[in-house]
């Protein structure tokens, strides 16, 4: 439009008397037009309901809802051809290549600019009517709006060369206001441009109102969104185990036998769920059918391994033949190792064969372990087994024989992160394994497994052996998506995770999505510290303030060994790490000095953080503030756990304060304190320290040469 206002300047004026009377017969016809239109409209609206601003009045067209719309229009058209020009060219003077002008007006005489299009395509079936009772005038107009377009847009490319350079710092400031311009723009056309609009179409001009974004309501399936809630207080909601109905005589003596006298809130919930779902005996879901999946995400320390061990081998004491019929999932050798030693505890005595699969053995061993190679063919020797996923899938793809095509029960504990990337692949190759056909094993062929399918007449006939999935962790995550991903049926979710039900249910969704329980004896401190004094407040924690039992996270291997020999360096504290770069026998060996009290700090990488069940652990240092707040969970879940009390510390760099605060609070964790301590109070032990630091140097120096050695 500028080019068609700086023509002026040129001096070409007879072309320019053309276009002006041009302008004004279009302008007419226009003026014409527009009052069939709204006359048109008008008739509509009175057979329809009013449809707000795109009422046939045009009142209300402009994103003001100020008549200005069309209203400014005809105001303008009802100036002198020469002012208005002069308005335009003080309105837009758009630097535009002569091609993109030349295509712009073009589009804007064919009526169908981007902006134009996308306003005229929503309102297309509007205007349609219109457009064809009006097309035979608007023929006519539109070829004469064409010749006086090919007209001006040969005299623009002269002028676009001198154009050039003032439009050049305009360019900036138009472009920010694209938006504007393109209503100007559209204002500013000359009328027999305008004229090539239907009338409809031109009350669509500013009309460019924010439509009121709909928020997008996260969709939860019911069982997600409606769970079953697990009491998170766990000792004023013991349940004495002789009250949960369906518990086997011989297991509740040996609970009993090894102290438990009641059950805690989530064990009294979760085993009669499993054990319901296998009322029929491992071989059937209750009543025949396919048993529901279950999940459970409660507080760390609540109890959850008892909660599927006991059920778990309930079902299985009346089993005849040995197979593979619970395997139980862990991502880490530790916390395989300590779920079996809960099984080999309730297994005792019963006949059940219990294998532990994590690599700590050698593959021979372990394959020794799950099968015998007999004349008639394979014969598993485990009932139940305890792996972690890497060895497992080794089992899986290389062990003749170990077959899953009996298996009834697969748990995923720690299910959230054994739901990440890394480990999907092997519960995936589980499932597949668990479908496919015995080949040698001679198994029962009546209760073979087929892939399930839809339910029809004939696939109810033949008895089907359910693999029922249980999932459990503190931090299970409500993400549909990803859970959807273990393909689960009919699941059940058994959680303690507080859902705000008096919110509106978008809060309430979003919330639960991210919210998490933590133990009711928890106490949870933070201290704003800078880089330099974070060894200094270790050592006033166990020193000075004299904590005991202490499980101190970083967030490193190598930041957990410096700090280790930083504090052995500075002494009087028995001190320990614990991380991958030790052998799994030396791992062992700390674990359970410090479960027996003969180390008072052990310095760990999050390889303890999550499951690991140490007794008497009364203090959580996180010495490197948590990056997820799930390990945050899993952290300071290893003290006041099983409804015992516990302390946990977090020291955050001041920079870090914010974000880790934040990362809680959109966690629901609000009782978190502020424990700030004063620099006088770290004085006293700042020049052993500095001795230390040396030692450590050296230290630090000895160990780089052994290795180069
Ligand atoms: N009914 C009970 N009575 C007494 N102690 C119990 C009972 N159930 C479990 N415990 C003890 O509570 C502790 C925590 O149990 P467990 O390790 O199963 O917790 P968890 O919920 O799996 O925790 P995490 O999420 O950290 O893995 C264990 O030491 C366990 O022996």
């Amino acid at each position: 439009m500028a080019l068609f206002c700086i023509q002026r300047y040129d001096g070409e004026d007879e072309q320019e008397q053309e276009e002006v009377e041009a302008e004004d017969r279009a302008r007419l016809l226009l003026e014409r037009l527009q009052q069939q239109a709204r006359a048109r409209q008008l008739k509509k609206q009175r057979e329809e309901q009013p449809q707000g601003r795109e009422g046939p009045g045009g009142a209300g067209l402009s994103p003001e809802g100020e008549p200005g719309g069309k209203g400014k229009r005809r105001r303008e058209s009802g100036e002198q051809p020469g002012a208005l020009r002069k308005k335009k060219l003080k309105t837009k003077q758009q630097p535009r290549s002569s091609s993109a002008e030349s295509a712009g007006a073009e589009e804007a005489a064919d009526g169908s600019s981007p902006t134009k299009k996308k306003k005229a395509n929503r309102r297309k079936s509007k205007v349609r009517q219109e457009r064809t009772e009006t097309d035979s005038e608007e023929d006519i107009k539109q070829q004469e709006n064409r010749n006086n377009f090919k007209n001006k847009s040969n005299k623009r490319k002269k002028t676009d060369g001198e154009t050039q350079g003032d439009e050049k710092g305009k360019k900036e400031s138009s472009e920010k206001a694209e938006g504007n311009q393109t209503a100007k723009e559209e204002l500013a056309l000359p009328s027999g441009e305008e004229a090539n609009f239907p009338p409809s179409s031109m009350m669509i001009l500013g009309d460019h109102d924010a439509k009121p974004v709909q928020k997008v309501q996260p969709f939860l399936p019911q069982w997600l969104a409606q769970p079953k809630r697990v009491q998170k207080r766990i000792r004023d909601n013991l349940c004495p185990i002789s009250d949960v109905p369906g518990i086997h005589p011989r297991l509740l003596k040996k609970l009993q036998m090894n102290g438990i006298e009641s059950f805690f809130p989530v064990q009294a919930q979760v085993i009669p769920a499993i054990l319901q779902s296998a009322s029929n005996g491992y071989l059937l879901g209750q009543g025949g059918y396919r048993p529901k999946d279950i999940c459970v995400s409660a507080p760390t320390g609540s109890g959850k391994t008892l909660s599927f061990v006991i059920p778990i081998v309930q079902v299985l004491l009346d089993r005849v033949v040995c197979h593979v019929r619970a395997l139980v999932v862990l991502p880490t050798k530790e916390l395989a190792q300590q779920v079996s030693k809960v099984f080999n505890v309730y297994t005792d005595g019963t006949g059940l064969k219990v294998a532990l699969i994590t690599g700590q053995k050698s593959f021979a061993k372990e394959q020794e372990m799950l099968v015998q190679k007999k004349v008639t063919g394979y014969c598993s020797l485990a009932d139940i087994v305890v792996a972690t996923p890497g060895r497992l899938t080794d089992h899986i793809n290389q062990t003749p024989g170990f077959s899953l095509a009996q298996l009834r029960f697969l748990i995923v504990d720690e299910a959230d992160r054994m739901i990440d990337d890394m480990h999907q692949n092997c519960l995936n190759q589980i499932v597949k394994a668990a479908f496919q056909g015995e080949n040698d094993s001679g198994s029962n062929m009546l209760f073979q497994r087929t892939k399930p399918g839809p339910v029809t007449a004939a696939s109810s006939c033949s008895p089907q052996i359910p693999l029922q999935k249980l999932l459990f962790s503190a931090t299970l995550t409500q993400d549909p998506e990803k859970l959807q991903q273990l393909d689960l049926f009919q699941p059940r979710l058994f959680t303690s995770v507080y859902s705000e039900k008096n919110r509106d249910e978008t809060e309430t969704e979003q919330d639960t999505n991210n919210k998490y329980t933590l133990p009711e004896g928890l106490l949870q401190c933070y201290v704003p510290c800078d880089l330099n004094s974070k060894p200094l407040l270790l050592l006033y924690f166990m020193l000075t303030m004299k904590f005991t039992r202490v499980l101190c996270f970083t967030n490193s291997r190598e930041a957990s060994h410096r700090l280790f020999l930083l504090v052995q360096a500075f002494g009087g504290i028995t001190v320990a790490e614990f991380s991958s770069r030790l052998p799994p026998n030396e791992r062992r060996r700390t674990m359970k000095e410090f479960e027996q009290g003969k180390i008072q700090l052990l310095i760990s990488t999050d390889a303890t953080a999550r499951g690991i069940d140490v007794k008497g652990v009364n203090y959580v240092i996180n010495y490197d503030a948590p990056q997820f707040i799930r390990t945050y969970i899993h952290r300071v879940g290893r003290t006041a756990r099983a409804g015992e009390a516990g302390v946990a510390f977090s020291l955050v760099l001041r920079i870090q304060e914010r974000r880790f605060l934040r990362m809680l609070r959109d966690a629901g964790i609000q009782d978190i304190k502020k424990h700030p301590v004063k620099g006088n109070s770290l004085k006293p032990l700042v020049q052993q320290y500095e001795g230390a630091l040396c030692k450590l140097e050296k230290t630090v120096k000895n160990e780089r040469a052994q290795r180069r050695a």
